[in-house]
């Protein structure tokens, strides 16, 4: 029996909700933008984790340094801890993400790693637990614990992370006839690195705005106001410190707000842009604008996208 799981692309911060919100994106038409996990019995008495897909070659050479080995470890130790019989597993991880992109690549790995080996052994576990071990996984390889790739990566959509340890994230309205732009300039940004950056304290002001803007947006998104929405996605916590580290990212955003676009901002800890857009003409026309002018290498892109509503799933 082969498993194989898909686990998406996600924007964290959506620039309103620093380490609190997160939302799974797809590309409109056939593509997957995430990773693919495949599991199976292993041929022999042992572990093996290969890899292929384009992205490969940037992660570690010795796979038991690959996220997806470190997930297969804490998954085997929460069996034992069970008393659930543990076997020995072929993994495949098909690295479609690009490594430090602002798109939850190592998020995408985790989850997809975690919910393949969930299925294989018919689920012994619930979401919530599943969601504990992504955490503390995407907290080993960043340095700080935060769900916001990981909760919506999992479970779909616009998620929100809740104070409630057990519940940790609870799922917004998105708006659905929206289309969002995923631009990776191909250029890679260590999210320690980006963390880094920013200051270790804020001032009054900016706490009250943030509280502000992403109260605002919240309720905006249960009363269905994408205009209110949108014109609370304002990042006061990293943008001002973060876009300096960003080719072009400055007059980018200048050019996407000024043609048509709803919102932008940096996605999760950056090079990558979201741009939000009320249809499709406006997505197309800013999508082309960021072809010709963000992107800084050959392994760069653009994508048009929908909110992904589905998070990890079973793919053939
Ligand atoms: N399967 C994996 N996927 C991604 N990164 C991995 C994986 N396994 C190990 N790594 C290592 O983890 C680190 C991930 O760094 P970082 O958190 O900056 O990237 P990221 O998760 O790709 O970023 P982002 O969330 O911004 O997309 C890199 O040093 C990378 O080599
Ligand atoms: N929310 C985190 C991770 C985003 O991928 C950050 O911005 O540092």
């Amino acid at each position: 029996m082969t498993i194989k799981v898909f686990a998406p692309a996600s924007i964290g911060n959506v620039s309103v909700g620093f380490d609190v919100l997160g939302m799974a994106v797809t590309p409109v038409g056939d593509e997957l933008l995430g990773d693919i996990v495949e599991i199976s019995a292993a041929l022999a008495n042992e572990n093996t984790l290969s890899l292929s897909g384009e992205f490969a070659s940037k992660l570690p050479g010795d796979p038991k340094d690959n996220i997806v080995w470190h997930c297969l470890e804490l998954f085997n130790k929460e069996l034992i801890n069970s008393t659930k019989p543990v076997q020995y597993v072929d993994l495949v991880l098909e690295k479609k993400m690009p490594v430090g992109s602002g798109l939850g690549s190592s998020a995408c790995s985790v989850v997809a790693a975690l919910v393949a080996l969930n299925e294989y052994y018919q689920k012994p576990f619930n979401d919530s637990e599943l969601l504990f071990m992504m955490g503390k996984m995407e907290a080993q390889i960043s340095g700080s614990l935060h769900y916001d790739n990981v909760a919506p990566c999992f479970l779909g959509g616009l998620q929100l992370m809740v104070t409630d340890p057990q519940v940790i994230t609870r799922s917004l309205p998105t708006f659905d006839d929206y289309y969002w732009i995923m631009a990776y300039p191909g250029i890679e940004m260590s999210t320690k690195e980006a963390r880094d950056a920013l200051p270790k304290q804020y001032s009054r002001q900016d706490v009250i705005s943030y509280g502000q803007t992403l109260a605002t947006f919240i309720d905006a998104c249960h009363r269905n106001d994408a205009k209110q929405a949108f014109a609370n996605v304002v990042d006061v916590v990293a943008e001002p410190y973060r876009q300096f580290l960003l080719p072009k990212f400055i007059e980018t955003k200048q050019y996407l707000l000024a043609n048509g676009a709803s919102a932008a901002g940096i996605s999760g800890s950056g090079p990558t842009v979201f741009v939000a857009c009320e249809n499709q003409e406006i997505a197309e026309k800013l999508s082309n604008y960021l072809t010709e002018n963000y992107l800084q290498s050959p392994t760069g892109f653009v994508h048009i996208c929908k909110a992904d509503t589905q998070g990890a799933r079973l793919v053939s």
